[in-house]
């Protein structure tokens, strides 16, 4: 990447996790690519800065974009360098995360191509991936109740609803389930999954999901349905990459046009104080601050002392 500068001097405040099949969003111009080193590791790929023109006072917005899996999509699920992904765009300045998953569909209404705005998950994580920033002496506990962002999910819906009827189907709400994966999963596994409700699911949303609510930032997941796991039909409908690979494929232009829709209402400044997440601001700095000063381990409060800048002096 010749030529693109390597340092942004500007806060960045909004972000977008690409997942499959979004490995990079075009038409947006690329200003910078950083690689920043966090106390987690470096995250899954450069940080690429975008500028994205606000519709309402015209001036460039910048945007930063990761690639969950790697710009080779290299990274399987338990790969993925969670906490460097978000302590980097904390880092940054980002309060917003846009993460974007494809997912297989537990529900028959939700068809391969729907997108679905989720508002709960399911953990069916096994616990094998670095799943908090609070460990190893120091320990903090935040609340989970609503995965996502309550008001940010409500911007996404009302843009993903303004593309409904052009190509775009929309499922308001769901229960995401998140697996442990790589392999996908059983039949006895999907049929249990609906019986508990679950609408659709992925490998991704956690530990990311639990990190940027630990990290004080917004996170809505946008999902689309590439398949109908293994729960419908014959062996020849059960989820396969292929299939996963195709429907993204063929709808990747849908895709990017809901990112590039929510990063546009986004924009206006009408939501600057949602974007900076104000309404989050300092609950780390009490829920982080359990383990009294002289019980702290060195090495944990240091990385904390990193990750939010005057919280636990
Ligand atoms: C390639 S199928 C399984 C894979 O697809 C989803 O990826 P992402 O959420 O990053 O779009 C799913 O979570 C699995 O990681
Ligand atoms: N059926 C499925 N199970 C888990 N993750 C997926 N991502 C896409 N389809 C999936």
């Amino acid at each position: 990447m010749t030529g693109i500068p390597h340092t942004y001097d500007a806060p960045v405040h909004i972000a977008v996790i690409g997942g499959t099949g979004i490995k990079s969003l075009p038409g947006f111009t690329v200003v910078a690519t950083l690689k920043i080193d966090t106390p987690w590791g470096s995250p899954s790929s450069p940080i690429s800065i975008l500028h994205h023109n606000s519709p309402t006072s015209g001036k460039p917005i910048p945007i930063a974009f990761i690639s969950r899996h790697g710009l080779h999509h290299e990274l399987a699920p338990h790969e993925v360098k969670n906490q460097a992904n978000i302590a980097a765009l904390r880092s940054i300045g980002v309060r917003t995360i846009i993460a974007f998953s494809a997912v297989g569909s537990l529900q028959e209404e939700i068809r391969p191509r729907d997108f679905v705005v989720p508002d709960q998950i399911i953990d069916r994580t096994k616990g094998i991936r670095p799943f908090t920033f609070f460990e190893g002496g120091m320990v903090g506990h935040v609340g989970f109740g609503d995965p996502f962002d309550n008001r940010l999910g409500k911007i996404v819906r009302q843009c993903g609803h303004s593309l409904e009827g052009d190509g775009v189907r929309l499922h308001d709400k769901g229960l995401l389930i998140c697996m442990e994966g790589p392999q996908f999963s059983t039949r006895a596994e999907s049929n249990l999954y609906r019986s508990w409700g679950g609408s659709v699911i992925n490998m991704s949303a956690l530990p990311e999901a639990k990190l940027a609510k630990e990290a004080e930032i917004a996170y809505q997941m946008i999902c689309m349905a590439t398949d109908y796991d293994c729960w419908r039909g014959g062996e020849e409908e059960q989820v396969n990459v292929e299939m996963v690979m195709g429907h993204m494929k063929a709808n990747a232009e849908n895709a990017k046009r809901f990112v590039a829709a929510v990063l546009d209402e986004l924009s206006k400044e009408e939501h600057a104080e949602q974007i900076l997440a104000k309404h989050l601001e300092f609950q780390m700095k009490f829920a982080g601050s359990m383990t009294h000063k002289s019980g702290r381990s060195k090495e944990a409060e240091a990385k904390l002392k990193w990750l939010f800048p005057g919280y636990f002096d």
